[in-house]
C-alpha cells in the first residue's frame, strides 16, 4: 500500500461559524441542543503545507484544506439546530448508549426494528443506521424494508458491518446490503477489510487489523459503493472514490480507552447518520433559497457527505479526548464521553487534527 501519509496536507477543523443558519426546522429544544456548540470564532490554521494536491474534482479540501472550507463546526451546530430523527436498526448490546449519543449531540434517536412498522417509520425518519451485531429475523426484515424506503427518497443510510466475517450467513446478510449502496459503510479496520475482500476478518466484534493497512481496501470499497467508507481506529481513515482517485482523510485523536467501552464505534454510525442527515437538510435548505432549484450533482453530494463523514468522527474524537481527560477507567469514561459530546464548543472541535490527501488506486494497491 502506498504511503498516504506522503504528502498530505494538515488542517486544524476550527470554523468562525457565528451564525450558521439551522436547515429550517429548528424547535426551542433544538435551540437549548445547540447552545452547547458555543461559538469560539477560533482561527484557522493551514498547519503543515506542501505541495501535495488536494483538491479534487469533488472539491474536497479545495485551497489547501483550511478549517473554514471544512466547516467542522458549523456541521456540528447544524446537527444541533436541526435535531435530524435517526432510526437505528441497531445490536442489542449498544442500543441505549447509541441513543444516548444521538441525544447527546442534538438528534433524535427512534429504535424502531421490527418489520411491521420499520418502513412506515423510515418515511418520517431523517436518516438510518442499521447494525446487525444481533440481528433477529424481525430486524433484517425491517432493514430490507427501511433500506427500500431510505432509496426511494434519497435519505442516507450507514450499515455497520459488525463483525462481519464471523459467519457465513451474516457475512452473506452484510455483503447483500452492501451491495445495496449505502451512504456510508463505517467499521473497525477488520471489518472492512474483510468487506472489501482483502482480509480474514477480526476477533469477533474487535478489529485485529490497523486503520493505516486498510486504506486501500477501504478505497476499493468505496468505488464499489459509490459511498463513503469510513474506518475507526487509533486515527481514523474516512474515504471517497473519484475516478481513478481515492480522497483519505485522517482523524486523529479519541483515546485508548474508546476500544474498552462497547459501543463507541456502534453509536458512531449513529451519529454518523445523523450527520448525513444534517447535509441533506442543509443541501435541501441551500436549494430552496438559491437559485438553482434542480438536484444536487452527484460530485457535489459525496464532497458533502464525505464532509459530513469527516465532522462525525472530529465530534468523537474531540469529545474522546475531553473524556479522557475526567476519566479514571472504562465505567467514568462512559458518562464523561456522553457528556463530552454534549458540551463540546467549536475551539476543541477546531483542535482535532485532521489529514486530508489523494491518492490513485495505482498507488493505493503499490
Ligand atoms: N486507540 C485508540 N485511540 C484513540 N481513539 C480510538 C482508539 N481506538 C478506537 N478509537 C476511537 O473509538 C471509536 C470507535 O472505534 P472502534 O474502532 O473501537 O470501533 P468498533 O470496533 O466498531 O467499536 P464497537 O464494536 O465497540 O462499537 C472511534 O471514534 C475511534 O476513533
Ligand atoms: C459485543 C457485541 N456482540 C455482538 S454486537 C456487539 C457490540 C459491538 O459493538
Amino acid at each position: 500500500m502506498a504511503n498516504t501519509s506522503e504528502g498530505i496536507v494538515t488542517v486544524s477543523t476550527a470554523s468562525n461559524a457565528s451564525t450558521a443558519p439551522g436547515p429550517g426546522q429548528q424547535t426551542a429544544a433544538a435551540a437549548q441542543r445547540a447552545s452547547a456548540v458555543t461559538d469560539t470564532g477560533a482561527s484557522a490554521d493551514t498547519g503543515a503545507s506542501n505541495s501535495t494536491d488536494t483538491s479534487t474534482s469533488t472539491g474536497t479540501a479545495t485551497g489547501a484544506g483550511t478549517a473554514d472550507t471544512l466547516g467542522i463546526a458549523d456541521r456540528a451546530r447544524a446537527v444541533r439546530e436541526g435535531g435530524p430523527l435517526v432510526q437505528c436498526i441497531t445490536n442489542t448490546v449498544v442500543q441505549q448508549f447509541a441513543a444516548n449519543a444521538l441525544l447527546a449531540v442534538g438528534a433524535a434517536p427512534a429504535m424502531l426494528d421490527h418489520e411491521a412498522d420499520a418502513a412506515d417509520f423510515a418515511h418520517v425518519a431523517s436518516a438510518l443506521n442499521v447494525n446487525l451485531g444481533t440481528a433477529t429475523s424481525h430486524q433484517l426484515l425491517a432493514a430490507d424494508q427501511a433500506i427500500g424506503v431510505m432509496a426511494e427518497e434519497d435519505k442516507p443510510w450507514v450499515l455497520d458491518p459488525v463483525s462481519v466475517g464471523a459467519s457465513a450467513y451474516r457475512t452473506s446478510r452484510i455483503r447483500a446490503l452492501t451491495a445495496q449502496r449505502p451512504t456510508a459503510v463505517r467499521g473497525n479496520a477488520s471489518e472492512i477489510a474483510l468487506l472489501a475482500g482483502a482480509g480474514a476478518g477480526g476477533r469477533g466484534v474487535d478489529s485485529t487489523d490497523s486503520v493505516d493497512a486498510v486504506v486501500g481496501a477501504a478505497a476499493r470499497l468505496a468505488r464499489d459503493t459509490g459511498g463513503i467508507v469510513a474506518v475507526s481506529g487509533e486515527r481514523d481513515a474516512i474515504v471517497a472514490a473519484q475516478g481513478d482517485r481515492a480522497v483519505i482523510a485522517r482523524v486523529s485523536g479519541g483515546s485508548s480507552l474508546m476500544p474498552l467501552v462497547i459501543g463507541t464505534g456502534c453509536s458512531l454510525g449513529a451519529v454518523l447518520a445523523a450527520y448525513l442527515a444534517a447535509s441533506r437538510a442543509d443541501e435541501a435548505n441551500t436549494r430552496a433559497t438559491g437559485s438553482d432549484a434542480g438536484s444536487v450533482a452527484p460530485e457535489e453530494r459525496l464532497h458533502n457527505d464525505f464532509t459530513a463523514a469527516i465532522a462525525a468522527h472530529a465530534h468523537f474524537a474531540a469529545a474522546g479526548h475531553r473524556a479522557a481527560l475526567a476519566a479514571a477507567g472504562p465505567g467514568t469514561f462512559a458518562p464523561a464521553f456522553l457528556d463530552a459530546l454534549f458540551l463540546l464548543d467549536a475551539e476543541e472541535l477546531g483542535a482535532v487534527r485532521i489529514e486530508l490527501a489523494t491518492a490513485t488506486f495505482e498507488e493505493l494497491r503499490a
